[in-house]
């Protein structure tokens, strides 16, 4: 499916969709309980879809995940049971990075498979790190990347492993670890990069009742732990997701542009907020009450590291595009191991559209001086955030943008074209 996004005006107020990384983890945690769990305004979409899949396939349940679901229902399955067939992971890296490690749980083999795109991904020292604790862990090609053959069942231990890949490992581990005999300690032996999702992790594990210990140089989860919300887990708002609406807000808010649904929590992606008001833009959060009003602003490019923080790079790329000045985003290796390669996949298209960027191994200049965003077709990638991304460049460009694979969007914010629609936004779809 192609959108076609003319230059047009937004405004209003829009509802942030709810994040992806605590629904994932609220079903799967709900999973590793015994008992019901009921998951308030969970974000429903492909990804998480792929997650609850994993935990029937396990032996728990899941009720009620359709689109319009302001709630949903998971059944444990406490200890998890061999799946009866191969556990499809869609596009979700989350999915599989997490539920390999439920899988090393388990008595027999889990088989663990996606689309291509989760094919190409790295889960090397995930896999090494099962194997350590006295599980098997397999690529079927031998190349760290799915499909995988995981089994059990390991009982904890200690393991080392890099923090440069992926932060979802650690989560991983922290997740079953909970629930193995004498627990798992993990040593990193290279910093840790998105070390806010293991933060996410944490505090969502302490709202299930499960403690982790965060050392520094590594993290660590007490064995034989049980997993409790209570019987109800809320999710928060998602930022990635929020950064999209702000970024069309300060390019393209007729007057002001309010999101609502955006509360504190352990995202590092709200960062997206002091980063715009770095860069320039009038913009208030009203912490409390979970809106966030930003005005159309002139902005000034500014250097911003991403290690922490590498969903925002596609949304901070289109950003520095329309500022003046240069915008230099940092730390941006692990930015590449994502649905695509997202540094070198923003590069040529903002390129396609008229910008001037110089891309490095581990960092995105934009040259917004040099920058005069035109309309154009350009490929979403197959990848929900070059989309998003491409779509928010499209509201400032000269004439109309074509971004390709529209339908991407399903995996994490399903309802973006219809709310930049609402909000005003000259958007068709075909
Ligand atoms: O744990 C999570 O929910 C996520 C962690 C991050 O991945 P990495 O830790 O692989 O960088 C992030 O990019 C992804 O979108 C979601
Ligand atoms: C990288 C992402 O997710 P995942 O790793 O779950 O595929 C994302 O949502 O940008």
């Amino acid at each position: 499916m192609n959108a076609d996004i003319g230059s047009s005006r937004v405004s209003g107020t829009v509802r942030a969709p709810p994040s992806k990384s605590y629904t994932h983890r609220a079903i799967l945690a709900a999973g590793y309980g015994d008992g019901t769990t009921r998951i308030e305004r969970p974000l429903v979409s492909a990804d998480t879809r792929a997650t609850a899949r994993a935990v029937e396939a396990f032996g728990g349940r899941v009720e009620g995940i359709a689109d319009d679901s302001e709630r949903i229902e998971v059944e444990g399955f406490g200890h998890p049971e061999t799946p009866a067939d191969v556990v499809d992971c869609a596009n979700s890296g989350t999915t599989m990075r997490l539920v390999t490690a439920t899988a090393a749980l388990a008595e027999g083999l889990t088989v663990l498979t996606g689309d291509g795109s989760l094919r190409s991904r790295p889960h090397g020292p995930l896999l090494a790190a099962v194997e350590d604790l006295g599980g098997r862990a397999e690529s079927t090609r031998a190349n760290g990347q799915a499909p995988l053959v995981v089994g059990g069942p390991v009982d904890g231990g200690r393991v080392s492993m890099p923090g440069d890949v992926s932060s979802q490992f650690v989560t991983a581990l922290l997740m079953a670890g909970a629930r193995s005999e004498a627990g798992i300690e993990i040593d990193l032996e290279t910093e840790l990069k998105s070390a806010p999702y293991v933060e996410i992790t944490r505090e969502l594990l302490a709202d299930f009742g499960v403690e982790t210990e965060n050392g520094g140089k590594g993290f660590a989860v007490a064995g034989g732990q049980a997993y409790d919300a209570g019987g109800e887990y809320r999710v928060p708002g998602d930022f990635s997701s929020i950064s999209y609406l702000l970024a069309a807000g300060a390019l393209a808010a007729d007057d002001e542009l309010t999101v609502e649904g955006a509360r504190p929590s352990a995202q590092g992606d709200s960062a997206i907020v002091e980063i715009l008001d770095r860069m320039g833009a009038e913009i208030a959060w009203e912490r409390d009450a979970g809106t966030i009003s930003i005005a159309r602003s002139p902005l000034s490019g500014v250097e911003i590291d991403v290690g922490d923080t590498p969903d925002l790079l596609p949304t901070l790329a289109v950003l520095g595009a329309a500022a003046d000045g240069e915008t230099r985003l940092v730390n941006a290796e692990h930015v590449r191991y994502k649905e695509t390669d997202r540094v070198s996949a923003m590069a040529d298209e903002l390129e396609a559209m008229g910008a001037s960027v110089t891309e490095r191994e581990d960092s995105l200049t934009i040259h917004g001086e040099d920058s005069a965003l035109q309309g154009a077709r350009v490929d979403g990638r197959g990848d929900h955030r070059i989309v998003m991304a491409l779509a928010i460049a499209g509201l400032v460009a000269d004439g109309t943008t074509t971004v390709a694979g529209a339908e991407h969007v399903d995996v994490s914010f399903p309802d973006f074209f219809a709310m930049l629609a609402d909000a005003g936004a000259d958007v068709s779809l075909d």
